[in-house]
């Protein structure tokens, strides 16, 4: 059975965000202040241990089935001339991912990550957004069950995606779940110029102006405005949160993806941490309206789930100094 069979199911699992354990957090925060440091000098460390402490429920929080999974999908709106490279690319690049020659390969190895690829029809682009709304409801909730099923066993999940045109629809739901011009949104994507980037912004105008007495809902907005690579993250950051299994979100079209259930829910973000910033101009203005505070901030601006799998380096740090420091008692350091 798929994990939302109905926008009924989806719209429950939204309505009923488990909470971290509080008792695993605390007991995190408390040996925190025992470890042999100032206290607070392991500055966001110390935050990223705790975090991990109540999302895992266990006051020594390990990562030992970290799993990248990257999704990918194809976009009608790319016939509006919104990206630097053809649609094509998007299965040329899941070829690579599975021949092992993709930056995300390269880094998920890097951090002890298993990787897995899910292709969404890739031979079947959603619909243009700006004619009609990309997807049917049974695409979405498909795309949205294809994302949860991914989830798995994982104990921290690193989400990503590959979808050539997809900063398009990424913006276009930004500005329908924030407000805010095209403009504010769009950004130049895999390198567009500056007549690309009017495109870009014409299309996010265009799609918002047909769809926009439908824009009221998480599933609708998603649906409407989105892909199925999108919508796979989106589902799979709401099966997580059901699992209590911490998120590492990527870049600026990760994050849009949970745009719309933030709009709606804003609590969804608890369980997630912002691996990096993007350079994609759009980024760091999400991120503000989401309440994340990014880890990393290395201008890259590749997708794939490559910035969130380079922040999970520094989540293992966290870990390490978290579980291994020895305590001032067991030190027999005075502790001031
Ligand atoms: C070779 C290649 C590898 C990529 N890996 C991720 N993306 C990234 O670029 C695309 C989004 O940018 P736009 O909206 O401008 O098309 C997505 O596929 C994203 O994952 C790639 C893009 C290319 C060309
Ligand atoms: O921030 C991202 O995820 C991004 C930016 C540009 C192109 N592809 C992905």
């Amino acid at each position: 059975m798929s994990a939302f069979p109905t926008v009924t199911a989806f719209e429950a699992a939204l309505a009923a965000l488990p909470e971290p354990d509080a008792a695993a957090r605390d007991a995190a925060t408390t040996r925190q202040g025992q470890l042999t440091k100032p206290p607070g000098s392991l500055g966001r460390l110390e935050e990223i241990a705790i975090f991990l402490a109540g999302w895992q429920g266990r006051a020594r929080p390990r990562i030992e089935r970290g799993r990248a999974v990257i999704f990918a999908g194809n976009h009608g709106v790319v016939g509006r001339g919104v990206s630097a490279f053809p649609a094509d690319v998007t299965v040329q690049m899941v070829a690579n991912f599975a021949a092992g020659g993709a930056a995300i390969n390269a880094l998920a190895a890097a951090a002890g990550l298993d990787l897995s690829i899910v292709p969404l029809d890739l031979d079947r682009p959603t619909a243009d957004f700006t004619t009609a709304p990309a997807m049917s409801e049974a695409e979405c909730l498909a795309a949205l069950s294809a994302g949860a099923e991914a989830v798995g066993d994982a104990d921290l999940l690193v989400l990503g995606e590959m979808g050539i045109g997809n900063t398009t629809p990424a913006a276009a739901l930004a500005a329908a779940s924030f407000g805010g011009e095209p403009a504010d949104w769009v950004g130049p994507g895999t390198g567009v110029d500056a007549h690309g980037l009017s495109r870009k912004a014409a299309a996010v105008a265009d799609g918002l102006a047909l769809h926009r007495p439908h824009l009221t809902g998480a599933f609708e907005i998603l649906r409407r405005l989105g892909g199925r690579e999108i919508a796979a993250m989106a589902g799979a950051v709401l099966a997580a949160r059901g699992k209590r299994v911490p998120v590492v979100l990527d870049g600026f079209i990760g994050t849009a993806a949970i745009a719309p259930l933030a709009m709606v829910h804003p609590a969804i973000t608890a369980h997630c941490l912002s691996g990096h910033c993007s350079a994609e101009p759009g980024h760091v203005r999400l991120l503000d309206r989401l309440g994340l505070r990014p880890i990393l901030s290395l201008d890259m601006r590749l997708g794939e789930g490559s910035g969130a799998a380079v922040a999970v380096q520094v989540i293992r740090a966290a870990l390490a100094a978290h579980d291994g420091m020895a305590t001032f008692a067991e030190a027999g350091v005075a502790k001031g």
